[in-house]
């Protein structure tokens, strides 16, 4: 039976006292705004928008979820401020500075704090209460030690089950996590942490902080962008149940808004050259090549009359134009003017030698179709989708523009005839915005933009980041060591680099929270085959044991891994089925030819207890339970093997399973005592042993004696065959 805290009832009424004056102030604002009779469309409009914010803006999450004492001061914190009728403020906001004590305190170091509490609530009702902080003696806090930083209201808050989407945690924040959410740099700030630290959730919370304390960069607008549209989709319900709802959130591939869609793959090799900064220089160069004037003169029918041009004078108007490095589009326009400008004062001077009338004004000379034909070759228009594939397609243009930027065979890999057509990659969309901006310039700009899985970024596509925030301020999330594309790298730095001038301050975020200690300890296997250096976090989930490998064979590799997505489901716990790319469509159409409901991960589809997701979209998502598919394919098609499965294999909160049917990749081979698929309980080291011959007991015995005395003492070994 558990104890109901001394104070339950009393905070009960506390928590219903909030909701109460809640509902009535929205209420009330409510009616003022229907009752209030607007004179102007424009102001019912405004109106109407208002009460649409304020409908939305109850929000999902705990009203009240903490309280904070200390001398003579009672605070409770919650997920937005409520006053009462008396404008008494009966809890604070969770991003006011008036709450960073209850974030800051820690058993360890309380601060000023006599208690932190927490409460536990579901539809209004408290479930729990946790006390955290009691200063009841100096003597005790200094003795607390050990694991009592993790706090107890977010262990519990960790053991409920997912439902697909993530969740705001703005109750059981953690102090390392809460640092950087305010952190103060007005440039770059990097969060660098393990799989499962928290870094997505850190990040969305804030963005948040930022709205509610930053009134500068919220007018002018903030960001958030992830790297595909699926985790975009598992973490967009976040923001706005932190009551922000105009903050956009776009995957990356969505920052070009021109035409082109990236539908087709190309090769690594050719993902780095066009990804490098080097390509920036390139583009640069080749619109320059375009521009320009070499022939002698240039001649405008008029009539029966000619106007003529120097190439001379046309070379130095071409000239004047480019020295002002507008934007290509905007420039051309200024080239238009100032060539008709000088056709029109060269036809003055001729006829004026002549003796003759001036016949056109220099609004007649840019109706010429002669002098439009000129201004196309001297200063010709594109569409950025043009511009590329003419540039990609023209073996001496590249040649030119490319020429000590890039080697041959780096250039060989941008060329491509023009029958290959519109296939444009991810890579070629981010060459396209920044030709966009070299012939456009304009670009929608924000004030802060956070990016999520930030390791994988190419230069060109920090690049276009960067265009986008003018001001540099940035939060980067991110792990070095999950860097799964061509894009591995050693420092942050020469990432941010790209993003910003300014030096960027690196937070480093190390407890886990998402994966059992088990399975990271096998994915971190992975790691060390990359390198020491990198390290996982420090998991602070027992989840439900080892991970467990299943051995199956090709024919029936689909219906065991869906066989054992089904038994998952059935648990009540949410699965993902994680396989190669090429696997995908495969695993797809056996779901559906057994009937089974397997969400389609690929479209962010995460509404189903069981989802297939594609192992390149894997990264940032997080399940009960990951199924792994025949990892040695996943390896195989991967350029960074072994960081790709580490990826894959730290979805999980709770189990990790592998079925194969190929032999494993290094890494697996100490867990593998391969089991059929259906043997559920693993039988013990012992029962297997009891069910040997005596003979085969005895050769067993032999051979690991001698083992265990190569590696170790036989004392040992005898210790252990006697257990
Ligand atoms: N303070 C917290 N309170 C409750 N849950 C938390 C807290 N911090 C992290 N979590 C949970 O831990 C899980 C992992 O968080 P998140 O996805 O942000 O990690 P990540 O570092 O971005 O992981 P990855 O590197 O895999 O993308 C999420 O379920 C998140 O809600």
């Amino acid at each position: 039976m558990t104890v109901q805290h001394p104070e339950f009832e009393q905070e009960q009424k506390y928590v219903e006292h909030a909701y109460d004056l809640l509902d009535r102030g929205l209420a009330e604002a409510e009616q003022n705004i229907v009752n209030f009779d607007a004179l102007h469309r424009s102001t019912a409009h405004a109106l109407n928008r208002a009460l649409a914010i304020l409908r939305n803006s109850r929000g999902s999450g705990q009203l009240v979820f903490g309280r904070m004492d200390r001398e003579g001061e009672q605070l409770y914190i919650g997920r937005r401020r409520v006053y009462d009728e008396e404008r008494d403020l009966v809890v604070v906001g969770w991003h006011a500075p008036a709450a960073a004590s209850f974030y800051d305190a820690t058993p360890q170091d309380p601060g000023d704090l006599t208690l932190k509490r927490v409460f536990i609530e579901e539809d209004r009702r408290l479930q729990r209460i946790v006390d955290e902080v009691i200063r009841a003696s100096a003597e005790s806090i200094a003795t607390s030690e050990g694991d009592a930083t993790i706090s107890d209201a977010l262990l519990q808050e960790l053991d409920r089950s997912r439902d697909g989407a993530m969740r705001e945690v703005v109750a059981t924040i953690q102090a390392e996590q809460y640092r950087v959410i305010r952190h103060e740099s007005d440039g770059v700030v990097v969060v660098q942490g393990g799989p499962g630290t928290g870094k997505t959730v850190v990040g969305l919370h804030r963005a948040a902080w930022l709205a509610f304390n930053r009134p500068d960069i919220r007018q002018q607008g903030m960001l958030v962008v992830a790297p595909s549209s699926a985790l975009l989709t598992y973490f967009s319900g976040v923001l706005p149940s932190l009551d922000v709802s105009d903050i956009d959130q776009m995957d990356l591939e969505s920052l070009y808004g021109g035409e082109a869609r990236a539908t087709a793959i190309e090769t690594a090799e050719a993902a780095r050259v066009k990804g490098s900064a080097e390509m920036s220089v390139v583009l640069q160069r080749a619109l320059q090549q375009r521009i320009g004037w070499d022939e002698d003169e240039l001649l405008l029918p008029l009539g029966a009359d000619r106007i003529r041009i120097p190439g001379d004078d046309i070379r130095q108007v071409v000239d004047d134009v480019r020295a002002r490095t507008l934007p290509h589009t905007e420039a051309r326009d200024v080239l238009r003017q100032a060539m008709s400008a000088l056709a029109s004062k060269r036809h003055a001077e001729d006829q004026r030698l002549q003796n003759r009338p001036v016949r056109a004004t220099e609004a007649t000379i840019r109706r010429l179709s002669a002098f439009n034909n000129a201004l196309d070759r001297m200063w010709p228009t594109f569409t950025p989708e043009e511009f590329l594939r003419s540039l990609y397609s023209t073996q001496s243009w590249l040649t030119a523009a490319a020429d000590g930027i890039l080697t041959s065979d780096e250039r060989a890999r941008l060329f491509r005839s023009t029958l290959d057509g519109e296939a444009w990659t991810r890579a070629d969309l981010f060459c396209l915005d920044e030709a966009s901006y070299l012939l456009n310039g304009d670009v929608m700009t924000y004030g802060h933009i956070v990016l999520d899985e930030a390791q994988d970024l190419s230069p060109m596509e920090a690049r276009a980041l960067a265009r986008r925030c003018p001001s540099g301020s940035f939060t980067v999330l991110g792990d070095l060591a999950q860097a799964t594309g061509v894009w591995v790298r050693d420092s942050w730095e020469e990432l941010t680099s790209h993003l910003a001038d300014s030096r960027a301050s690196i937070n480093t975020l190390s407890v886990g929270y998402r994966v059992p200690a088990l399975a990271l300890e096998l994915a971190a296997r992975q790691l060390r085959l990359v390198s020491t250096e990198l390290t996982p976090p420090q998991s602070i989930r027992a989840g439900r044991g080892e991970p467990q490998m299943w051995q199956t064979s090709d024919d029936e590799l689909f219906d065991d891994v869906l066989d054992l997505a089904g038994r998952y489901r059935a648990e009540g716990l949410t699965s993902a089925v994680i396989v190669a790319d090429s696997l995908y469509d495969q695993f797809l159409d056996a779901a559906a030819g057994r009937g089974d409901k397997l969400g389609d991960g690929r479209d962010g589809d995460f509404a189903f207890e069981a989802t297939l997701v594609p192992v390149s979209l894997s990264k940032g998502l997080e399940f009960d339970v990951v199924i792994l598919a025949e990892p040695a394919l996943v390896a195989a098609e991967s350029v960074q093997a072994a960081r790709q499965l580490y990826v894959a294999m730290t979805r999980c909160t709770q189990q990790l399973d592998i079925v194969h049917s190929a032999p494993l990749p290094a890494g697996f081979a100490e867990l593998a005592a391969d089991q059929p698929v259906g043997a559920i309980e693993t039988p013990s080291l012992s029962e297997l042993f009891s069910l040997l011959t005596e003979q085969d007991q005895a050769l067993v015995e032999a051979l690991v004696r001698r083992l265990v005395v190569r590696g170790g003492s036989a004392v040992e070994m005898d210790e252990e065959l006697a257990r």
